[in-house]
């Protein structure tokens, strides 16, 4: 049998005290292959294979040895069992057998080996005996290096297995077999180490923390200045970096995709993008650039992000930012787009989800004066703050009625403050205070919206008519629009065939209401996702 299948000689003489007389005999004859590493001994050789059966001494392989490495045969040898890579040599007198000296290796130890290599670095060494029997290492320390050397190279290739406890690379294409468990393992072996980046050649695999790591602070952006990308620890700022010099060396623009799943760090990962890349270009001094780009961060969170059942700050839409920089390398501005936001978010939440911030940062943050100007009611009262919580309520009557407050608050949050955060980084960013005061006159316009209610307008006719009129003039004043337009808006629609207009009404169904309800927003002259 080959070495290649030494995990099964191995498990072979595992059975061989219950086996039969001729299974024994069998062992007897069975081929093993000894791995014998000759370091100084023969220059350029990383390992001589022997061929050798259970009785086969250790003076025959070293006769063997000679023979292959023509070795000088006026010099003496002995076989040396290293238990460990780089651990104790214990010597072999010339009539041990190596063979059965194998057979006490640990299981995994031969089962591991594909090939090459011993997994656990359990092998045979070739030394030269002094004439005064001690044992020569001259030269073998270097040769141990070079060997060391050639093996670590030969596992960043893939040509020898990983060696078992070693630490995992920082590149999974280093990985001998890219399995789904050999990458899991990496991730998981270098995140308890607390290294959440890896690399799989030029992309940067990001495991979420958590928790703050102290991994951000300006020495970190000093450190991956202008460094190849895998000469230091992965990192996001690498990525950065390589990406800011890429563009003013290659004079091209550059893109950094990042993608993952809810709550997977995106946008966090994205604000250290910014910030390096503006720290960059600032060579370590905040920026006033990097202040409004990240400025206006609060202002997109609050009309795009919602609490959902994974992640209690969800970016419910995607974002193209748009860096520009001069030919200098110094940042002149950026451009931030949204694409794909979650419009059906406006009108209904799964349970367990919010709407988005805004509508409570405003209800828990606006002044008296406010309150009244805009017609603001508590959360509990807009239906589309409160849909899911009732459900519940009316699912669970007994254990949901606490948590069905819950909803309009997440644990460590403070609305307040939220809301004043907002309106100073709408200042920042540029928004009047009569922009500002639109803005929210709107919030308040659809939240009251989501409370009209519809009801047939006859009994035999299908087209409908509003159960609460009084919402109507409370809505017409906060869009600045006629009550009697808003009420034909709300209640019927207009089509275009050849050459004619058409006023249908609707028909009494909710869902193609909250539709038309939403497009009605979007139409509105300051639209909501207009807005955002
Ligand atoms: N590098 C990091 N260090 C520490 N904490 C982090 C890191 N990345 C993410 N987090 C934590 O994870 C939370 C969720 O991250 P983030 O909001 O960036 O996810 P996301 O992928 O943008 O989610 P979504 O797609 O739902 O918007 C953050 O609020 C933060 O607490």
């Amino acid at each position: 049998m080959s070495l290649q299948d030494g995990g099964c000689g191995y498990a072979g003489s595992a059975n061989m005290a219950t086996a039969s007389g001729s299974m024994r005999r069998r062992l007897e004859d069975q081929e093993f292959t000894l791995r014998v590493y000759p370091g100084a001994l023969a220059e350029g050789t990383i390992y001589c294979p022997v061929g050798a059966r259970k009785n086969t001494t250790a003076a025959e392989a070293i006769e063997c040895l000679i023979e292959r490495l023509r070795l000088e045969r006026t010099k003496c040898y002995v076989l040396a069992e290293v238990k460990e890579f780089g651990g104790e040599e214990w010597i072999l007198n010339p009539g041990d057998c190596p063979v059965q000296r194998m057979m006490l290796w640990p299981r995994n130890a031969l089962e591991n080996r594909s090939g090459l290599d011993s997994g656990d670095d359990y092998r045979f060494l070739l030394r030269e005996k002094n004439l005064d029997g001690s044992i020569h290492y001259g030269g073998s320390l270097q040769m141990w290096l070079r060997v060391t050397e050639e093996r670590r190279r030969m596992v960043e290739r893939g040509f020898l297995p990983q060696p078992a406890g070693s630490d995992p690379p920082s590149d999974l294409c280093a990985l001998p077999e890219l399995t789904e468990r050999a990458i899991l393992e990496s991730l998981r072996a270098r995140f308890r180490q607390e290294k959440i980046y890896t690399y799989v050649g030029s992309i940067l695999i990001v495991i979420n923390p958590f928790q703050f790591l102290p991994i951000y602070n300006p020495k970190y952006v000093k450190l991956y200045d202008n460094h190849a990308l895998g000469k230091l620890e992965p990192h996001i700022y690498a990525v950065a970096d390589v990406a800011y010099h890429a563009m003013l060396q290659r004079r091209k623009n550059q893109c950094i995709v990042i993608s993952g799943e809810s709550g997977s760090g995106k946008t966090q990962s994205t604000n250290f993008l910014i910030h390096h890349l503006t720290a960059l270009s600032q060579k370590g001094f905040a920026s006033g650039v990097e202040q409004i780009i990240l400025g206006a961060g609060p202002v997109l969170e609050a009309f795009g992000n919602a609490k959902t059942a994974h992640n209690n700050n969800s970016s419910r839409f995607g974002k193209f930012i748009q860096v520009n920089y001069q030919e200098s390398g110094t940042v002149r501005g950026a451009y931030v787009e949204k694409y794909l936001l979650e419009k059906s978010r406006l009108v209904y939440q799964e349970h367990n989800e919010r709407n988005y911030h805004v509508f409570y940062y405003l209800l828990a943050g606006a002044s008296e004066e406010e309150r009244k100007s805009f017609h603001l009611l508590k959360p509990e009262e807009y239906h589309y703050l409160n849909q899911m919580t009732k459900k519940s309520h009316k699912l669970h009557w007994d254990n949901y009625y606490e948590s069905e407050l819950d909803c309009f608050t997440v644990e460590g949050e403070d609305l307040k403050h939220d809301f004043e955060r907002l309106q100073l980084a709408m200042e920042m960013v540029g928004f009047l205070p009569t922009t500002r005061k639109q803005i929210f006159s709107l919030l308040s316009a659809i939240l009251h919206l989501g409370n009209i209610r519809y009801k047939k307008k006859t009994y035999r006719e299908d087209s409908i008519d509003i159960c609460n009129p009084e919402v109507l003039p409370i809505v017409s004043e906060l869009l600045e629009v006629k009550e009697e337009m808003l009420l034909d808006a709300l209640t019927t629609r207009k089509t275009m065939t050849v050459g004619e207009r058409l006023i249908v009404p609707y028909k009494l169904a909710e869902e193609i209401l909250h539709k038309y309800r939403l497009t009605l927003l979007d139409t509105t002259p300051c639209g909501f996702y207009k807005i955002v």
